[in-house]
């Protein structure tokens, strides 16, 4: 295990913000924390790097504690935080470079180290620029800079898309995945359930400072209950036909909506549905059946949705 953490908890004052954590981390993992604002992921991430004290639990990154001092073990994490961790008025080949010899990087490596970083997050050509004229894309970008120009072994990222624009996000995306085919460990942490799908190959949601799922994405679906929301264009609707839809027993929460009927049920009854539909003359326009995301998952597990 690359990362270890068991009953976790961290409060302040009376308040517990995490509440009991545990979750082990693979080599090669991108594990996706989800949760809404509030859940409790920066404190548990905060909590990895020893950045909070915690009030209970224990959590190892490589086998150890890690300690202030802990040099050798702080170079192989490199940490995305949700704010801004470079200097505005440093250019962003400067700032990388300040993190560089941070990390101990010494000699020409220095200039290596910081292009390839630059490079990487698509930000060489603008390497000259103050950091405070980029825009809100470039600034996450070269804070990611600043985190992998070590290359590190783990890469923990802090919501590294808040406030982006849609080319910057995919950027990002990408070069989670990039850094992750090279051999890295990722955590992630998102309130967006399309980022996790698509990047993560291991999921925690959180909520109200607790783990209330984990697994693989398909794991997590699979927690779901069969019931899927359906809805159906009908062409030749009638009062009859619908009469008729409202008998089938294997159907719930019927209700109509001009040539629309959106009701749930079993996706085993599939083919009963079709059966009947060809059975009564029933002509079908369209079908539509609500996939399950991991919004799904976090509103049947708790009740609410994800960006309450
Ligand atoms: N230093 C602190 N003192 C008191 N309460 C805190 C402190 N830091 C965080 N909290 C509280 O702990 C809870 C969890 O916050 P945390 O930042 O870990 O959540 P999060 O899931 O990362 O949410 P966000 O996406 O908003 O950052 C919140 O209610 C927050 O107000």
């Amino acid at each position: 295990m690359v990362i270890e953490i068991q009953d976790l908890v961290k409060k302040y004052g009376k308040k517990t913000v995490v509440d009991g954590v545990s979750l082990n981390i693979k080599e090669g993992e991108v594990l996706g924390l989800l949760g809404p604002n509030g859940a409790g992921k920066s404190t548990t991430i905060s909590a990895i790097l020893g950045l909070v004290k915690i009030s209970a639990g224990d959590v190892k990154i490589f086998g150890q504690t890690l300690k202030p001092g802990a040099v050798d073990i702080k170079k192989r994490i490199g940490y995305v935080p949700q704010d801004f961790a470079f200097f505005p008025e440093l250019s962003a080949y400067d700032n990388v470079t300040y993190w560089a010899k941070l990390y101990q990087i010494k000699g020409k490596d220095v200039k290596e180290a910081v292009k390839e970083a630059l490079d990487f997050v698509g930000l060489w050509d603008r390497r000259k620029d103050k950091a405070k004229t980029y825009s809100g894309g470039m600034k996450r970008r070269l804070n990611i800079a600043c985190a992998i120009v070590h290359k590190p072994d783990i890469l923990i990222m802090d919501e590294p898309t808040v406030g982006v624009d849609p080319q910057s996000r995919n950027n990002i995306l990408d070069a989670v995945r990039i850094l992750n085919q090279k051999g890295t460990t990722v955590i992630y942490t998102s309130h967006y359930m399309e980022e996790i799908q698509a990047i993560c190959n291991q999921v925690a949601i959180m909520d109200n400072g607790r783990i209330i799922a984990q697994g693989t994405i398909d794991e997590l679906i699979h927690l779901m209950s069969e019931e899927r929301k359906v809805r159906l264009d009908i062409s030749n609707m009638t009062e009859e036909a619908y009469k008729k839809i409202q008998s089938w027993k294997f159907l719930s929460d019927i209700s109509k909506e001009e040539n629309e009927i959106h009701f749930k049920m079993n996706e085993q009854d599939m083919s009963k549905l079709m059966e009947e539909l060809v059975k009564n003359k029933i002509e079908v326009i369209a079908l539509d059946v609500e996939k399950p995301n991991l919004e799904t998952v976090f509103l049947q597990l708790t009740g609410k949705k994800l960006r309450d």
